[in-house]
């Protein structure tokens, strides 16, 4: 992804999105589609108890799609090299996160295991984490956003292999639909070492269940 640096915050990765995005509607329009979308389902958004809600439905929105202005790749650009030849496996397990099924745009709440095996560098361990909520937070679809770390973190650190995998439970199935609130879906991607070295991968696996 191409970054002007002075569209960029630096300390948190963040892209300015009104330069990013000059057709992006404004608060004001989020709010009043709230409005509509509260008299459609028959109730009264001028009423008291309602009166705040657009407002504040639109700050939740806000919340949950922060992914969209941070850059994955920059969070991963600091590395550290001074590792005495360290090249094991590093796996970060059980990340919780939060995201939205971009067909219904209901919640998907699930665990993500994070792995890597280094060539000469690695990462802060939080950065793992920060790549997958840069992902999650946006609408997405499970099997995408497990490529989309792998991916980011393959070529960007250019490790020996990457492993990610991922369980969710998405609502649009569990509280809408087909109602299956037990049901969860897990989707993985390997990369290098990890998708071609059977124990590689078998070690990954294990340490991710
Ligand atoms: N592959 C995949 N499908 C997803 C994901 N999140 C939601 N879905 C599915 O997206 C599909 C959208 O199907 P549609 O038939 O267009 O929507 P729908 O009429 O609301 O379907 P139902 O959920 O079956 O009621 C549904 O089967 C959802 O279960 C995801 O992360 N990956
Ligand atoms: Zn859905």
């Amino acid at each position: 992804m191409n970054v002007n640096p002075q569209m960029f915050d630096k300390a948190r990765c963040l892209k300015n999105i009104e330069a990013d995005r000059p057709d992006r509607p404004d608060r004001a329009d989020v709010e009043a589609a709230f409005r509509t979308i509260i008299r459609w389902t028959g109730d009264n958004p001028e009423r008291s108890g309602l009166i705040e809600t657009p407002a504040r439905a639109t700050r939740a929105l806000e919340e949950f799609f922060t992914g969209y202005a941070q850059d994955p790749a920059l969070i991963l650009r600091k590395t550290f090299d001074e590792i005495e030849g360290y090249d094991e496996m590093i796996v970060l397990r059980d990340i919780r996160f939060e995201s939205h099924c971009e067909h219904h745009m209901a919640p998907i709440l699930g665990r993500a295991w994070v792995g890597y095996v280094p060539s000469g560098r690695v990462v802060g361990i939080s950065k793992l984490a920060r790549v997958v909520e840069a992902y999650a937070k946006r609408l997405q679809i499970q099997e995408k956003m497990t490529a989309q770390i792998a991916n980011t973190i393959n070529d960007v650190l250019r490790p020996q292999g990457v492993g990610v995998i991922i369980k969710a439970a998405h609502q649009c199935m569990t509280t809408r639909g087909v109602h299956k609130p037990n049901a969860d879906l897990v989707t993985s991607r390997m990369l290098g070492c990890v998708r071609d070295n059977p124990l590689t991968r078998q070690e990954f696996m294990s340490l991710a269940v």
